[in-house]
Parts: structure tokens; C-alpha cells; sequence
């Protein structure tokens, strides 16, 4: 019997998503791996279905960690600051090659007195996302360090790493450009994977929020504000809860799942075949 509820039709997985810059990508395959796909359609995944993968988001005071996870767990943004004290989590329920799939992400302290707190909570995880401001250089240098801590707690060889710069809208292009170079450089020495976001906003939300706008009228308008697209529209504020999608959050994190999942399979596959020495082992080719 199925006890949980259906997951939600915005977090069914049926195609790999790509990754931001093939400079620094896990990997740049445009579909799951042959194996992957096979496995799932024979309904050979497992225990997959079953498990809950830990995902950590580690970095700075401040960079936006709980930001960044609100906006894609609730579609919330919220413009105070409120320091996580120690940890957080949020569960994520997706659906990948019509397999269930859950991800547990840890949001954790950056303040260096809850630090300690934080980081008995990295064991297990099967991905790290370490976030830095896109708009402060320090952040991005002190990631090593962030990610020598996770790493303590952690197998480096079974562990997926993700090196994601925010705060997106707050830079402008050429500033971009420059950060984004050397979030390249070392992101690849890291082995992660880069991704730059915005919680905020994104360019092709302003549109989108206008319609929303005119059926929805009590939808915030500080978000309308904010947007580059609709700065002009001056109105009192009665919250600071901004409705709109921000910019690659959605993509990251169905990357985050997609590529978690496939590790899983990958290595539930392994498992199962090494159970099975001396069976013929049955090789999925791709088409
Ligand atoms: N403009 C802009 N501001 C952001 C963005 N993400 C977060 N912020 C702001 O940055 C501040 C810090 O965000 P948090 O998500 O609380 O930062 P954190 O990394 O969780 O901080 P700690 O919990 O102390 O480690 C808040 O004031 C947010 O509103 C973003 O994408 N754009
Ligand atoms: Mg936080």
C-alpha cells in the first residue's frame, strides 16, 4: 500500500537535465546513462525508490543557503536576513523515469558559532552543494575550506559536488563575467559542478508575474518592485514575501536530483551484480 501522497506533478523527472557550463559538469551526457534508463524501465532500481538521499548546502554567513532552498521547496523569498541557527531541512519529493525519488536537504549555519553545530549533521550525504555570493570574492575563496569540512564527514568518491554562486541579480554582466571565470577554474579543480542562481528573481519571471499579477490582486508587489521589468510600479507594502521563480533554481536542483538518482541506480546496479557473480550479467545498450 502507497501511504504517501502522489508527488507533485512539477517534480516528475522523464528527461536528464542538462548542466549550466559544460566547462564544469559533472558530466555532459544528454540522457541518463543507458543502464540507468534500462534499469528503470524493467523496474530494476531496487531499493531507489525507497531511500531518502541527504544533500547538504554548506557556505558563508549570508550567501543565501535558506533563500535558495525556500525557493524551490516553497517558492518563497524572504528579503530579512534571519541566520540559521545550526540546521534545517527540507524533504523533496520527485519522480525520476517513473521511479519515486526523495531528497533530504540539510540547510546549514555559515555563522561561525553555530558552526559546530551545523557540521554533525554532514555525515551521509550523497551531494554537496556548497553556495558562495556571486557579488563577494571571500565567499567563493572560502568554499575550499567549506568543502574540506563536508569532506571530513564524507567519501569524496561517493559524494556528488555542486559549487553554486547566487545573488545573480545583484551583479552586473561584466561583473558576472569576471566572478564567473573564476567560478569556472575552480569549480573544475574541485570536480563540481557550477551553477549560478538567483533566488530573487529571474529575467524571464517579469512577464510571467504581470499576468499573475493582474488575476491574482493580492499577490505582493514588493516582487513587482524588485523586478527589473516592473520597477516602475510604486505601491505600499504590506509584505516582504516575494512570488516569483527565480533564476536556475528550479533547474538546479532538478540537476541536484536527476544526478543524484542516477548515482544511486548506478550503484544499486553495482551492488545487485556483485551479488550475482558468475550470472550472465544482462548489459543494457542505449536505444
Ligand atoms: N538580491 C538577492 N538577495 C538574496 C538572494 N538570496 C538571498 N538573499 C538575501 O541575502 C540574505 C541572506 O540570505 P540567507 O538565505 O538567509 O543566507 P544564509 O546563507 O542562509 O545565511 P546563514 O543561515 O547565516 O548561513 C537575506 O537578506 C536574503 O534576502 C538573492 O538571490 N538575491
Ligand atoms: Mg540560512
Amino acid at each position: 500500500m502507497n501511504i504517501l501522497a502522489p508527488v507533485r506533478r512539477d517534480r516528475i523527472l522523464a528527461e536528464l537535465p542538462q548542466c549550466l557550463r559544460k566547462e564544469a559538469a559533472l558530466h555532459v551526457h544528454k540522457d541518463f546513462h543507458p543502464r540507468v534508463t534500462c534499469a528503470c524501465q524493467e523496474h530494476r532500481t531496487g531499493t531507489v525508490g525507497f531511500k531518502i538521499s541527504k544533500v547538504i548546502v554548506v557556505g558563508d554567513l549570508s550567501v543565501g543557503k535558506t533563500c535558495l532552498i525556500n525557493r524551490f521547496c516553497k517558492d518563497t523569498f524572504d528579503k530579512n536576513y534571519k541566520a540559521t541557527i545550526g540546521v534545517d531541512f527540507e524533504m523533496e519529493r520527485f519522480e525520476v523515469l517513473g521511479v519515486p525519488f526523495s531528497l533530504q536537504l540539510w540547510d546549514t549555519a555559515g555563522q561561525e558559532r553555530f558552526k559546530c553545530i551545523a557540521s554533525t549533521y554532514y555525515r551521509g550525504a550523497q551531494a554537496i552543494i556548497i553556495v558562495f555570493n556571486l557579488n563577494d570574492v571571500a565567499s567563493l575563496e572560502h568554499t575550499r575550506q567549506w568543502l574540506a569540512d563536508a569532506l571530513k564527514e564524507n567519501d569524496p568518491a561517493n559524494v556528488l559536488l555542486f559549487l553554486v554562486g547566487s545573488k545573480k541579480d545583484l551583479s552586473t554582466p561584466a561583473q558576472y563575467v569576471l566572478m564567473e571565470k573564476d567560478a569556472l577554474k575552480l569549480a573544475q579543480e574541485l570536480k563540481a559542478e557550477y551553477w549560478a542562481v538567483s533566488s530573487l528573481t529571474g529575467e524571464s519571471e517579469a512577464s510571467g508575474l504581470l499576468q499573475r499579477h493582474a488575476c491574482l490582486p493580492g499577490l505582493s508587489l514588493l516582487s513587482l518592485q524588485l523586478c527589473p521589468m516592473t520597477r516602475g510600479l510604486e505601491r505600499p507594502l504590506s509584505t516582504h514575501l516575494l512570488h516569483v521563480s527565480g533564476e536556475n533554481v528550479r533547474e538546479f536542483f532538478f540537476r541536484v536530483a536527476a544526478l543524484t538518482f542516477e548515482a544511486n541506480v548506478l550503484a544499486e546496479l553495482e551492488k545487485s551484480g556483485a551479488r550475482r557473480i558468475g550470472d550472465v550479467v544482462r548489459e543494457c545498450l542505449p536505444g
